[in-house]
This record gives structure tokens, C-alpha cells and sequence, in this order.
């Protein structure tokens, strides 16, 4: 707590001051180192997406920049997509811990067709600010134990053609420039003579600025490191070489290329820019290419994610409107379209009932017509038999009749004719 004195006071006292010099931080002064000390503690994350073209490179310059071997297998030439492939690392130096997450493409720029190539790329970025901003609308959030996954800087690797960039990597770039910074590398920068890549240089940033691709400016508001930074941002596109190889120069191992011709030191300034990236990427810039992803792109998704979620910050008269308000009236317009579906289902409802009775009704009219006509279908045969049985009945009494009137004549005939023999007798 700071006390104030009267400035007479002070005056007063100026001349018997003693000088203390301080054993530790002490005030104030212990804020920066409370702060240091929650972060060693958290540990830092890092988020890099590697974009180029299969085998020029990615893993090699990764392993380069960590000096460390990630194990990675070579990726096949015939996929029919584009794929990305998402590693994490837990890294040690001295006692700060980095969880590094390298996602790279696969497939990419192998299809005949490659104006979709870069879609992949783009919903990867946005899935990973949805995920964030789900975390933030949360009721209950729990940023202490969340992954942040958001893409914190994309190496875009270029191909040494010397020539230009391709139209692949325009329409990449393009697409992933206001999600992302994008700091652009002219891969394996060994294959092309000093001369031609500071030529090559020039043409890519004029493409990129005639394009109107937006590519990581380092920051130039600060003193410290103004110089610098504007000087790195004219070095733009790194011209990169990657290698774990161990080579001899002079007493020393270095890491390099070993050539016919001599060795291409990875470490040497004068050789490539891969110090510098590492410098940007790991040593002054690692913070300002979070920052930069939270307040820029992170925000932009955001923004317009709740703009499309129906929620702004002023009203139709430019007056500010509270969030509470734009919550109520969406709620009501809510409440309003369900009662509205509601009361449409209803009728919808109502209307297939009311069909669905007159059907029956009809079906129901049909069946006992039906009935009706095999009713009297059925008592007309019922009648047509009973005339038939009747007059069958009558045949067999007129029948009996016969038999009996037959029977009759048979009887006095033989009466006869006995007769007859006695009387011949
Ligand atoms: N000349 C030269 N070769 C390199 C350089 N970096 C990597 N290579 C070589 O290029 C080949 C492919 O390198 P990788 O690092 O596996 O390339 P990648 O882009 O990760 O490949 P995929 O993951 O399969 O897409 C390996 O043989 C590397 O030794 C470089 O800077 N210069």
C-alpha cells in the first residue's frame, strides 16, 4: 500500500536521505515474477500448423527448430484428400515445460484437382476456435485444465522452384490469412543458388501484396525490439534449411547439409534464415503470436459467430443495447416461433385427423356396401337353393311314387301270372 506525504514534508527530509539498496523485489516490483512463476508453473502451450507440400520438408525443419527427433513416418504421394496429422509434444528445457502440438498437412497439393485443398486446412482453424468459444459460453468454464488447441502460428512452406509462388499456395493463403498467422518459408532454401533467392524473395512478397494475402508482421511498437522486427519483416519469406545431421566444420559439430561442395551449416545466418525463425518462432515472438491469435483471429471468428447467432452491440438506432436486452427478445422471438410451429403442427394435425376420419368413413361406407351386396348375394343363393332343395324334395316324393305305383303293377302282374300257370294246370 503506497501512503502519501505532504510535499513539504518531503522537501524537508530531502537532504537527510539514506539510500537502501533492496535484497529482493520487494512491492510492485514482485508482480512480473508472480507471474513468471504461475506460468513455469502452468507450463506454455505452443500450436504450430505446417502447410506444404508432401516431402518438402515439414518434419525435418520441426525436429531442426526443437532440436529433438518426433519420429515421424514419410507420408504417401497418392492420397485422394487432403489430411492433417496432429501430434503433441511435452517438451523439457531446463524447468520450463512446453506442450507443443504440430499439425501437418498430408496429401497436400498430390490431387489433380486442388481447389478444394485448402478446405481441410480451414475447418481445422475454425473447429479449433468453436471448441474455444464453446468453453467460453459455458456456465461453468474450466480454462485451468482446457487444451487450448487454436493455431497459434501456420509455417506455410514454399517450394524452391525459384519461379513463382503456385496458384495453390495463393488460394491457401489466401483463405487461412485472417484465421491465422501466417509466417511463409521458402523450404530446402539449399537447392537454390544466393542470387536467385533473394529474387525469389521479392517476387513471393510482391504476389502476396498484389493478392492482398495478409501475411505475420512482426510488431514494430516496441522500442526494444522495433529494429529488429522491421528488419526480420524485410527478410520475409524465411529461407529455410532443415537437418539433424551432425556434420564437421572446421573442430566443431554442427548441424548441416554436407555437399560435394562444401557444408551448409543450418545454424549460420549467413548460410540461411532458420536462426531467425527459430529466434521469431521460439525466443520473441512465441507471446506475441498468442496474442495476436486470441485478440485478431480468435476474436474475428467470434464476432461473427455471435453476429450470426443474431447478437450485436447496437440496435437499429446505433444506440448500444445490453445483452440481457438482445437475450429477452430473442428468448421472446423464440418462445413466439415455437408457439408458432406449435399451433401450425396442430392444425397440420387437426387437417391429417380430419383426412385420415373421412378415409376411414368412406373405406368403412365401401365395406358395408360390400357387405350389404354379399348379404344379398347370399340370400339370393340361400333362396335359389331352397327352391332347388324343394323341388328336388318333390322329385324324390314323385319318385316314391313311381316306385310304389311300379311296385304295385309289378305285384298284381305276378299275381297274374300265377294265375294263369294254375289255371293252365
Ligand atoms: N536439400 C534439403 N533436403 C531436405 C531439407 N529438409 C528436409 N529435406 C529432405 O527432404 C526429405 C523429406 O523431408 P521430410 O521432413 O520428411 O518432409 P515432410 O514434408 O515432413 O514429408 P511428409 O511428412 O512425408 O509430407 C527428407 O529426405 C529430408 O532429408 C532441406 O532443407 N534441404
Amino acid at each position: 500500500m503506497s501512503t502519501q506525504i505532504p510535499m513539504n514534508e518531503d522537501i524537508q527530509k530531502e537532504d537527510n536521505i539514506r539510500c537502501l539498496t533492496l535484497l529482493g523485489h520487494f512491492g510492485f516490483d514482485c508482480l512480473p515474477h508472480q507471474l513468471m512463476n504461475k506460468s513455469v508453473q502452468q507450463g506454455f502451450f505452443f500450436n504450430i500448423l505446417c502447410v506444404g507440400e508432401t516431402g518438402i520438408g515439414k518434419s525435418t525443419l520441426i525436429d531442426t527448430l526443437f532440436n529433438t527427433n518426433l519420429k515421424d513416418k514419410k507420408s504417401s504421394h497418392f492420397y485422394p484428400n487432403v489430411g492433417l496429422k496432429i501430434q503433441t509434444y511435452e517438451l523439457q528445457e531446463s524447468n520450463i515445460q512446453l506442450n507443443l502440438t504440430v499439425v501437418k498437412t498430408v496429401g497436400y497439393g498430390d490431387q489433380i484437382n486442388k481447389e478444394a485443398s485448402y478446405q481441410p486446412i480451414v475447418d481445422y482453424i475454425d473447429a479449433q476456435f468453436e471448441s474455444y468459444l464453446q468453453e467460453e459460453l459455458k456456465i461453468k468454464r474450466s480454462f485451468v485444465d482446457y487444451h487450448d488447441s487454436r493455431i497459434h502460428v501456420c509455417l506455410y512452406f514454399i517450394s524452391p522452384t525459384g519461379h513463382s509462388l503456385k496458384s495453390l499456395d495463393l488460394l491457401t493463403m489466401k483463405n487461412i490469412d485472417s484465421k491465422v498467422n501466417i509466417i511463409p518459408l521458402i523450404a530446402k532454401a539449399d537447392t537454390i543458388s544466393k542470387n536467385d533467392l533473394q529474387k525469389f524473395k521479392c517476387k513471393i512478397m510482391s504476389e502476396l501484396i498484389s493478392n492482398g494475402i495478409q501475411i505475420y508482421q512482426l510488431p514494430t511498437d516496441d522500442e526494444a525490439t522495433m529494429h529488429v522486427n522491421t528488419s526480420m519483416n524485410g527478410l520475409l519469406p524465411f529461407a529455410v534449411v532443415g537437418s539433424m545431421d551432425e556434420v564437421k566444420v572446421g573442430k566443431r559439430m554442427v548441424r548441416g547439409r554436407q555437399y560435394p561442395w562444401g557444408v551448409l551449416q543450418v545454424e549460420n545466418e549467413d548460410h540461411c534464415d532458420f536462426v531467425k525463425l527459430r529466434d521469431v518462432l521460439l525466443y520473441t515472438n512465441m507471446e506475441d503470436l498468442k496474442e495476436q491469435t486470441h485478440t485478431w483471429h480468435y476474436e474475428r471468428y467470434r464476432c461473427s459467430k455471435l453476429q450470426k447467432m443474431g447478437f450485436t452491440d447496437v440496435g437499429p438506432d446505433n444506440q448500444p443495447v445490453s445483452f440481457q436486452e438482445i437475450y429477452e427478445a430473442k428468448r421472446q422471438e423464440f418462445l413466439d416461433q415455437c408457439q408458432r410451429e406449435e399451433e401450425e403442427l396442430k392444425q397440420k394435425f387437426m387437417q391429417r385427423v380430419k383426412q385420415k376420419e373421412t378415409a376411414f368413413k368412406e373405406a368403412e361406407k365401401e365395406l358395408q356396401d360390400k357387405f350389404e351386396h354379399l348379404k344379398r348375394v347370399q340370400q339370393k343363393e340361400t333362396m335359389k337353393l331352397e327352391e332347388e332343395r324343394r323341388q328336388l324334395e318333390e322329385e324324390i316324393i314323385d319318385f316314391y311314387k313311381m316306385k310304389a305305383a311300379s311296385g304295385t303293377l309289378q305285384t298284381q302282374g305276378c299275381t297274374n301270372i300265377r294265375k294263369d300257370k294254375d289255371r293252365k294246370k
